[in-house]
């Protein structure tokens, strides 16, 4: 399939609340080399870090459990996700980003991560590139509790648990978050831990 090309891109601010919305339309070249118009909103939270924490030898993994809201008005009854540890870039280097948001949140001081790649969390909507981790932690490497920042409310539970459970936990449905499931199933393809 030949590339398409684009043109005449306008950018629309819907909002910056927060983060921004943008109305974007623009052109777009067909196959036939007619031009289409066409008009996407654009949702840009900047990029963001995600790591799965394993531990081979006590074959456990650490994960997290928080409310989000997006997920109580669609379906989640209570809004609780089981998630890997994960935060957004802030201007950061994804590594130091995800350092700091693993101690942050589950209180380990880890060491080495290892990056193993980068992907696109919801290319429709959303200009988020979520850059991919892994990393071994010990018990000596806990150093607080976690929680999360109390500023920011985020109210952070710490889950360390066996890590076939958290696999059980994707067949039954607990589990639904997909950077966790992308993750954890890395980690079962990889033989990070059994
Ligand atoms: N007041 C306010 N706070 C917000 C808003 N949106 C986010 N926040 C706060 O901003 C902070 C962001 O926390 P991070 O740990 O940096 O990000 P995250 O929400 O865990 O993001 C991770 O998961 C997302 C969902 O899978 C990913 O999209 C993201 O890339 C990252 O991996 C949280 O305290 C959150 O409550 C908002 O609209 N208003
Ligand atoms: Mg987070």
């Amino acid at each position: 399939m030949e590339k398409g090309s684009i043109r005449n891109i306008e950018t629309e601010l819907l909002s910056d609340n927060w983060y921004i919305l943008n109305k974007m339309t623009f052109e777009y070249e067909r196959e036939d080399g007619t031009w289409e118009a066409q008009s996407r909103e654009v949702y840009d939270r900047g990029n963001g870090a995600a790591i799965l924490l394993y531990n081979k030898e006590k074959g456990t993994v650490v994960l997290t459990r928080q409310f989000r809201m997006p997920t109580y008005v669609n379906g989640n009854e209570d809004g609780m996700m089981v998630e890997v540890c994960a935060g957004l870039l802030d201007g950061d280097h994804p590594e130091v980003c995800i350092k700091k948001e693993v101690e942050e949140e589950t209180g380990y001081k880890i060491g080495e991560v290892h990056k193993i790649f980068e992907a696109y969390s919801s290319p429709g909507a959303v200009t988020e590139v979520l850059h991919y981790f892994v990393a071994t932690y010990e018990d000596g490497m806990k150093v607080s509790e976690g929680g999360g920042v109390d500023h920011e409310t985020e109210n952070i539970e710490v889950l360390e648990m066996p890590f076939q459970e958290a696999i059980d936990m994707i067949k039954s449905g607990e589990i639904k978050d997909a950077k966790t499931i992308i993750l954890l199933q890395y980690a079962q393809v990889n033989g990070l831990v059994v």
